[in-house]
């Protein structure tokens, strides 16, 4: 529905008041805004207000919501309250991105430039009618904002009667049947003839519009065109005519209203009985256009002081924000800075701990190869005991140390029996588990400190210290015993070995290796002649142990 047609407009409403049983709520809500616009179109703000401050909270409807806010402005604006008109400008402004129809948008815009002429701030005025110039809805025409563009370039005193701006706007309005805005650009014209001086065309316009003003029933522009017509007349030298418009003026005025219509109306009685010498008369208006005079200076001051007000409140607010945001970007730095900086130390810490860790296992990797190298070359790999290389160079040391220290020992020379028969009968796998076997028998008879060592294939010495020649016999004999006792069970067959022994003692042989192992060597070969599996001391000596 369109407000073309003011008393269309209030006929259609009451007909959808007969159907609003049957209206959804979002059809509610739309005539509810009707008859706010309906009310403020008669002139009732006040009972407007409640109704457009329902639908701008409530409704839930951006668009319809933002319908409503022009409408109000417009009535805060008529009525005086110019510091919630700026603060509700303020708020549309910033829903002004939100807006989805370009109808609601172009409302917007519209009671935006209309509220800022209004304060005086002609320019935003003018950029906000030329930013409806961009979004004309597709039930609207350039009616609109070429009315609002006049309208702030009038304001601005920037045009005449003679602009094109004017003729444009009466033109595309009167084309567009927009009888109510065509009526106000015309009286924007007829103001500007009477400035102009130029009475009777200011008239003509008046009396052409005067039915459309009177069918139109907008309050405003009734008041407008009398004031108009009686400063018509009043140049015109017809002062009759001029006393009855003036008085017509007043008369419709509101009780206790400041306008300048009606101060022009009472500067036309007030010069009129001056005229014609009716002192009493031109006191009595001069006091009232005194009154309307100050207070219409007091109400054109107040929105230009309310804007830069609220432009200061709303600059200040802008300040502390980008402030808190500016002290609220340091802090955040600073805390990602330190949430950096352990987070750094952290990493730092891990590392560290990572190299650590790897020098570590390195040092352990390399002490633990150095131990293997080491025992690569000190010992036999298949038994685990002193390789052969090995033996003799701890047995020398061994051997001067005690003789030094007149301390004696006793070699034995061990060589396992037909140890050949054992691979060639069960395998050369048999033969390594029974050369392991072996070497723990053994060690079970010997004590920490003695030397045992491979000497090569199944042949075996033994360096018992601190040991004399006959308890080397009795160990040689007890391992002997060991040996042939204790047969080795492998995947289901018990190998059975012997060994023989021969022993050279520090006491015949003294300490030198070289001699010590040629006798037990000798005394090993006496006793593997003499049968095997048996023991035989110092060769040549006739000791030894049969089983
Ligand atoms: N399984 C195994 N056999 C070995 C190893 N070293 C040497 N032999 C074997 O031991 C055997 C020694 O044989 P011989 O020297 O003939 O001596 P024997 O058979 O014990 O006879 P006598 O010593 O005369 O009693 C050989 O067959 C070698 O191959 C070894 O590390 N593992």
């Amino acid at each position: 529905m369109r407000i073309k047609d003011h008393r269309l407009f209030a006929q259609r409403l009451a007909l959808l008041h007969r159907v609003s049983p049957t209206l959804t709520p979002a059809e509610q809500w739309q005539l509810k805004y009707l008859d706010a616009l309906e009310s403020s179109l008669d002139g009732n703000f006040a009972a407007a207000t409640e109704p457009l401050r329902d639908v701008i909270d409530h409704s839930g409807d951006v668009d319809l919501a933002a319908k409503a806010s022009a409408a109000l402005l417009t009535n805060l604006t008529a009525t005086h309250r110019y510091e919630a008109a700026f603060k509700l400008a303020n708020e549309m402004t910033l829903n002004l991105p939100k807006l989805r129809s370009r109808e609601s948008r172009f409302q917007t815009l519209g009671a935006l430039s209309q509220m800022l002429n209004f304060a005086g701030q002609t320019e935003l005025a003018t950029k906000y009618a030329q930013m409806m110039m961009n979004t004309i809805p597709e039930n609207a025409t350039e009616c609109d904002p070429d009315f609002k563009l006049a309208a702030a370039l009038s304001n601005a005193d920037k045009l005449r009667s003679s602009s094109t701006e004017l003729a444009r706007v009466i033109k595309t309005c009167t084309a567009a049947h927009e009888p109510v805005v065509t009526a106000a650009a015309e009286l924007i014209l007829s103001s500007l003839y009477l400035k102009e001086k130029q009475p009777s065309k200011a008239l003509s316009v008046l009396n052409q519009i005067n039915p459309t003003v009177i069918k139109n029933r907008y309050y405003p522009h009734l008041l407008s065109s009398l004031s108009q017509r009686a400063q018509a007349y009043e140049q015109l030298g017809q002062d009759e005519n001029a006393k009855k418009a003036a008085k017509e003026a007043i008369a419709i005025a509101k009780p206790g209203e400041i306008s300048g219509y009606l101060r022009s109306a009472l500067e036309v009685l007030y010069k009129i009985a001056r005229k014609e010498g009716n002192a009493a008369d031109a006191l009595n208006y001069y006091e009232q256009f005194v009154v309307q005079d100050k207070g219409y200076m007091n109400d054109l001051s107040v929105p230009v002081i309310a804007y830069q007000t609220v432009q200061q409140k709303v600059l200040t607010q802008k300040l502390e924000a980008e402030s808190l945001s500016k002290q609220n970007r340091i802090l955040t730095l600073q805390q990602e800075l330190d949430a950096k900086a352990v987070e750094t130390s952290r990493l730092y810490i891990v590392l560290l701990l990572i190299g650590l860790t790897g020098i570590v296992l390195w040092l352990l990797r390399l002490k633990h190869s150095q131990l293997r190298f080491k025992r690569m070359a000190t010992r036999d790999g298949l038994t685990g005991i002193l390789n052969h290389q090995h033996f003799i160079n701890e047995s020398e040391r061994q051997l001067r140390h005690l003789e030094r220290k007149s301390g004696h020992a006793s070699l034995l020379w061990m060589d396992l029996d037909h140890f050949k028969q054992i691979n060639d009968t069960h395998g050369h796998a048999a033969g390594d588990a029974v050369l392991r076997h072996i070497v723990a028998v053994c060690n079970d008879h010997l004590r920490p400190g003695d030397l045992f060592g491979r000497l090569g294939g199944e042949e075996f010495g033994i360096l018992l210290l601190e040991c004399e020649r006959d308890h080397a016999i009795a160990i040689a004999d007890r391992i002997r015993l060991a040996i042939e006792g204790n047969p080795l069970e492998h995947e289901g067959m018990m190998l059975k070995v012997s060994a023989s022994v021969g022993i050279a003692s520090t006491y015949n042989a003294g300490h030198a290796l070289q001699r010590l192992c040629r006798q037990a060597d000798a005394a090993l070969y006496r006793a593997k002649r003499d049968g095997r599996n048996r023991v035989i001391a110092d060769a040549g000596e006739g000791t030894s142990v049969f089983v």
